[in-house]
């Protein structure tokens, strides 16, 4: 079993440059699909979800290759099918952008239900109505559903709620259906942006990204070309957030710091100094923090991704901060982790508070996804003596390397393999 140790570490200091957007590459990657040519897209992590998407690509034809550079090389021509593994399809959550990035082109898709980060309900209704709207049907069966559509056709979606998801979805389908697909209530998130961006360099006709209203006229042909994935604005923040864990001055280079405002505000108010650069960010800290009150919102507003990790850091903060988390409002499996490490931290419906200042102590504890993992590498960085976090695979779904981030900016980490004999000998069972 892999574990990842943590130590209790001194202020942080460097640099790190931040990968592509995990949330983005896996929109771009299944978008590649609707290329009539090659595509080099640059910037695509090396993270697990990565790694899956790569095998269904092997499974229906669709070629994606690492280049010496580091590139993505992909070959949609000889795509040969659209039945997708519902085992490899629910290893991750956002195969479904499969469904629409592949009806356009065959008519029907058979797909597993989506997978990812099992911290709450996650429905894709809007997927599914959206979808329906421009033509397709759906079928449901126990572990996987099938989605048929003789020719999709642009159509007027209202989303009753923001998500981005179902936003990139429809995206995809509507780019090569007939006629003009417009969405109202679309998701403005950077990823959505960044979706439309590289669909328009191959020939798509989309205008009005990182709007609620989209415009999406559809084309017969789509053709190659490279583009670079967006830098990941989630995994910058929570590197942002580490330097106020023990003091320290932290600066992530490769991002676009116009897509972390509501981050970087949230970090000022906490009493992070910020500095912003053309692509890059520096935040500084003495170590003394500031309680707060934040609520989660669907982007511009504070990111849910980026909750845990603050959560983390506002256990470091004397007072009484309050999280109210508005976009999954159960997300809070990493907060009974926290008290492992002995803080003191509780939740009532859809907030958690927090008592700031209490000292923690390491413990096991189990990244239950991939943003908890984070949230617990920072914990630990805090905690008296050795913090070991298992449920590794969640955070390298998202990381192309954390542990080799973290300590090269001076934090006390590594990566350690489990075996029975160690277990026996310290495992406290979780
Ligand atoms: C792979 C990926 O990009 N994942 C991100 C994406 O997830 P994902 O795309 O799944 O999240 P959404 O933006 O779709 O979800 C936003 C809100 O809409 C609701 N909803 C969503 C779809 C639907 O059909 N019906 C519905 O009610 C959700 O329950 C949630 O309350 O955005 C989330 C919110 O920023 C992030 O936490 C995830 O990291
Ligand atoms: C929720 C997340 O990912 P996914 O949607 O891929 O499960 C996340 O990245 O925090």
């Amino acid at each position: 079993m892999k574990v990842i140790q943590v130590q209790t570490s001194g202020p942080l200091y460097g640099s790190v440059t931040v990968q592509g957007s995990k949330n983005s590459s896996q929109a771009l990657l299944a978008a590649a699909c609707l290329a009539d040519a090659t595509v080099t897209l640059e910037g695509i992590p090396g993270s697990n979800d990565v790694r899956i998407i790569r095998q269904i690509g092997l499974d229906i034809g669709l070629t994606i290759e690492r280049t010496p550079m580091g590139d993505m090389l992909i070959d949609p021509r000889f795509i040969h099918s659209a039945t997708i593994d519902p085992g490899k399809s629910s290893a991750y959550r956002s195969s479904y952008y499969f469904v629409g990035a592949l009806l356009a082109k065959f008519g029907k898709v058979t797909i597993g239900f989506p997978g990812g980060d099992d911290f709450v309900s996650r429905p894709i209704d809007q997927h599914i109505k959206g979808l329906r709207a421009l033509g397709a049907e759906f079928t449901f069966h126990s572990d996987h559903y099938v989605v048929e559509a003789k020719e999709l056709r642009g159509a007027d979606v209202y989303f009753d709620t923001i998500t981005m998801g179902a936003t990139i979805n429809v995206i995809l389908a509507a780019a090569r259906a007939k006629g003009r697909t417009r969405l109202s209530n679309a998701a403005t998130d950077p990823e959505v942006v960044d979706t439309a961006n590289f669909l328009n360099q191959l020939g798509a006709k989309i205008v009005g990204a990182g709007t609620d209203q989209i415009r999406i006229e559809g084309v017969p042909y789509l053709g190659g070309g490279r583009y670079a994935v967006i830098p990941d604005r989630l995994i910058a923040g929570s590197f942002l957030m580490a330097a106020g864990i023990n003091g320290g001055s932290v600066t992530v280079a490769n991002v676009i710091p116009e897509h972390m405002g509501s981050c970087l505000a949230q970090l000022r108010e906490i009493g992070l100094e910020i500095e912003t650069g053309d692509q890059s960010v520096t935040a500084h800290s003495d170590g003394r923090l500031r309680a707060t009150r934040v609520r989660t919102g669907m982007y511009p507003a504070f990111a849910t991704d980026l909750q845990q990790p603050l959560t983390a850091l506002l256990t470091r903060a004397p007072g009484k901060s309050i999280v109210t988390e508005r976009v999954f409002v159960k997300r809070f499996n990493h907060i009974h982790q926290l008290k492992r490490l002995g803080a003191d931290v509780w939740v009532r419906k859809e907030s958690a508070y927090i008592k700031g200042g209490v000292p923690l102590v390491g413990n096991w504890v189990h990244a239950t996804d991939v943003r908890a993992g984070t949230c617990l590498i920072l914990a630990g960085l805090a905690a008296e003596g050795t913090t070991r976090i298992t449920g590794v695979e969640h955070i390298e779904r998202g990381y192309e390397d954390a542990v080799g981030s973290f300590r090269s900016l001076g934090a006390r980490i590594e990566s350690t393999e489990w075996t029975a004999g160690n277990a026996e000998a310290g495992f406290v069972g979780m």
